[in-house]
């Protein structure tokens, strides 16, 4: 399999290049060079296999060229078998149409670990067979953060700065990060917003005073591999819910793009899935794109759903690239406008393409809580606010008919209520309690240290703090 760059100019890589490369030379992101696809009478073989054999069969198009199906499978086994459940993302019924995704039983208790506990051992295999050291940078608004953290710390090969925006993650989401202590995790909080360290990530990507001494990887979603794992959870629900045979519709919590996106891949592997419901909050930059084509980024507005306070959303070049018909040195161009002036407009193609099977919609702060609140009452479950946002849009579009009675709506439950206790408890009256697995969060001591916002400074401490520097 070969992967391409969303702006046309870097060199096409196969699986594993793009996983150490994470964003691609030209600024682009990479895609498959084509969809692999399966039938109905594969999908429908895939019944009843254990969550890491079904990981195996669906990524296998995927790492051809670089894993063989024995490597393949023996790491889902390895990553998958240590989780919290053994289903590892079970469903909950929440009504007649309602159901729950829970992607939160890893390590860190959010749906990041399904994707980065992958990554971590791929980079691990792939660095030693090419006895490499790697230097990741990542950029956090919570989630991802302590997911790849645990996902690296203690390796030998790679080392990890992961940036923070300083006050904007709940307390937990900063404990999970700054109380591993391993000589080759160093957390930066910096002043500014995720958008601010999200840039500052990818700017280091094409930065030659940076290139020329570190090889660079990532771990956010600009990374094909997370996206790649995370498209084996969508086709193990609709599985579950009767695909092939039945068309499942999803909504999915959205920030960075990259969860809903996955839920595209499985669509355009032959999983039938009826509609993609990008929930957003305030911070609706996706929602208003989807709904009227307007991609233009205002400021970011802290909300109850800290992991989501996003406005300049990663991957949606990715599907602005594929279904408004694959032109890289168009879509270049339309990023460079885009990164100048922060706004732009959809094409007719890509808004077209992209209304094919995504909708959007929007929840304030009272609808997420509101939904929370059904959630309890009417289901006990105990959401977290993040999956309260998925869970308000999938009932407003059940709602509007946007999907029809008859066809299963799956909230993908993104984390842990736990990592949010004061945000569920001031809209349940419940405290949600962290699970055991997390282990004494509060009593360790923290570690981590606070930059200026500036992209200058940001650079200059990873050139003087990184190991492969000082070898360089
Ligand atoms: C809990 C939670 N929900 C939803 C999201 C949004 O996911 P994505 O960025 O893939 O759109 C995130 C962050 O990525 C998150 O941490
Ligand atoms: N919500 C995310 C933001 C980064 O998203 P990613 O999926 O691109 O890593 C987080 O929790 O950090």
């Amino acid at each position: 399999m070969q992967y391409v760059s969303t702006r046309g100019s870097a060199p096409a890589l196969d699986f594993e290049g793009v996983t150490l490369a994470g964003l691609a030379s030209d600024g682009g992101l990479y895609l498959p060079a084509e969809w692999p696809r399966f039938s109905e009478a594969e999908i429908r073989d895939m019944r009843g296999l254990s969550y890491p054999d079904l990981a195996a069969r669906v990524m296998a198009p995927f790492v051809a060229g670089s894993l063989t199906e024995e490597e393949l499978l023996g790491l889902c086994h390895k990553v998958y078998g240590d989780f919290g459940h053994a289903a590892v993302t079970p469903l909950v019924q929440m009504d007649a149409q309602h159901w729950l995704l829970e992607l939160f039983h890893g390590p860190t208790l959010a749906f990041k670990d399904v994707a980065l506990q992958l990554l971590g051992a791929l980079f691990e295999l792939f660095l030693e067979r090419r006895d490499q050291r790697l230097t990741i940078v990542g950029a956090t608004s919570g989630d991802t953060g302590s997911a790849a953290i645990h996902a690296v710390a203690g390796g030998t090969r790679a080392e990890i700065f992961m940036l923070h925006p300083k006050g904007r993650v709940s307390e937990v989401q900063r404990r999970q990060m700054t109380t591993v202590r391993a000589p080759n995790v160093h957390n930066l909080a910096i002043e500014g917003s995720f958008d601010d360290a999200q840039a500052h990530v990818k700017r280091m990507f094409t930065d030659p005073e940076v290139t020329r001494v570190l090889d660079l990887g990532a771990v956010n979603s600009i990374n094909w591999a997370r996206l790649m794992a995370q498209v084996v959870y969508y086709f193990a629900s609709a599985l579950q819910l009767g695909a092939p045979d039945r068309s499942v519709a999803y909504s999915v919590p959205t920030g960075n793009f990259g969860d809903v996106f996955a839920g595209y891949v499985a669509a355009k592997m032959g999983l039938p899935v009826e509609r993609l419901i990008v929930a957003t909050n305030v911070n609706d930059i996706l929602h208003r794109a989807l709904s009227s084509g307007d991609y233009s980024a205002g400021g970011v507005t802290p909300t109850i759903t800290p992991s989501m306070d996003i406005q300049v959303s990663s991957n949606f070049e990715r599907l602005l690239f594929d279904a408004g018909g694959r032109d890289g040195a168009a879509l270049a161009d339309q990023m460079r406008s885009f990164e100048a002036s922060k706004a732009m407009q959809l094409t007719n193609a890509q808004a077209e393409g992209a209304a094919a099977l995504f909708t959007s919609a929007r929840a304030d702060q009272t609808e997420t809580a509101r939904a929370m609140q059904w959630a309890y009452r009417n289901a006990g479950q105990v959401i977290d606010p993040h999956t309260g946002v998925g869970l308000h849009a999938a009932q407003a579009m059940a709602a509007e008919g946007v999907v029809a009675p008859q066809v299963p709506l799956v909230t993908l439950a993104t984390a842990h209520p736990a990592k949010f206790n004061d945000a569920v408890e001031r809209a349940i009256g419940v405290r949600p309690a962290l699970p055991s697995r997390v282990g004494d969060l509060f009593g360790r001591e923290e570690s981590y240290v606070e930059l200026a916002g500036d992209y200058a400074t940001t650079r200059d401490y990873v050139l003087s703090h990184a190991a492969a520097s000082g070898e360089a």
